[in-house]
């Protein structure tokens, strides 16, 4: 299979497929996941405070995963969720086993600046990210650096994927903004080896039922 055409950028390792799903597969596969996720809100703790992630995560594959220094123990694929895999397997021409779903309630949600580089992720990894929902903004900066060198808007239905030696060089984040109103779902597919992370921080995780419940 040979991949869609793509945007190339930073040196060919960011691609960016936009409009991969159409707009209506888009906005049906959002419900459909909006619905279907048994959306996680992840709560931890900082220097003996209580903290929450300012978004809301749930873990798929074979293997446990550690992200931000919580270690998250991943549900089975779901048939859409593997479909999704296949088509996003296909686009980065490589194989994934872990998926990472995140929910960005509104625009005070958020993921600030680091690199996916957790020692399961391998070398230098291939990454595919899905986005549906409200567009949201997308920066990259060289690690060290301050000042983004690259900003995208991530539209619903556009696929990019990261590779190569990205992860070392530089990070990545989705800032708040406070002016979004809608949900945006994000998919990470990855693929990960090696041996199964340790816990490094202890957390209680609560399943939240969005958005019918995401104030108790
Ligand atoms: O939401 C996004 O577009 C990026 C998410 C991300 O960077 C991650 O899950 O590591
Ligand atoms: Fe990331």
């Amino acid at each position: 299979m040979s991949a869609r055409e793509f945007e190339s950028l930073l040196g060919d390792r960011i691609r960016l497929t936009r409009g991969f799903f159409a707009p209506a597969r888009a906005a049906e596969l959002m419900a459909t996941l909006l619905r279907e996720t048994p959306w996680l809100a992840v709560r931890y703790e900082n220097e003996g405070r209580p903290r929450e992630l300012p978004r809301l995560t749930v873990n798929y594959g074979e293997r446990s995963y550690d992200y931000s220094g919580l270690v998250f123990t991943p549900l089975p694929w779901t048939p859409l969720l593997a479909e999704l895999r296949a088509q996003a397997e296909a686009q980065a021409e490589t194989r994934f086993n872990a998926l990472i779903v995140q929910l960005y309630r509104d625009g005070e949600d958020a993921v600030n600046w680091h690199a996916d580089d957790s020692p399961g992720v391998g070398q230098d990894p291939i990454i595919a990210s899905l986005s549906f929902g409200a567009t949201r903004t997308f920066l990259v900066r060289p690690k060290g650096g301050s000042e983004p060198s690259l900003t995208l808007e991530l539209q619903a239905g556009d696929l990019l994927v990261m590779r190569g030696d990205l992860q070392h060089t530089h990070q990545h984040k989705v800032p708040r903004e406070p002016e979004v109103t809608g949900p945006r779902i994000n998919l990470t597919f990855r693929t990960l080896s090696g041996p199964a992370p340790q816990p490094a921080v202890a957390h209680a995780s609560r399943v939240v039922r969005w958005p019918d419940d995401g104030d108790k």
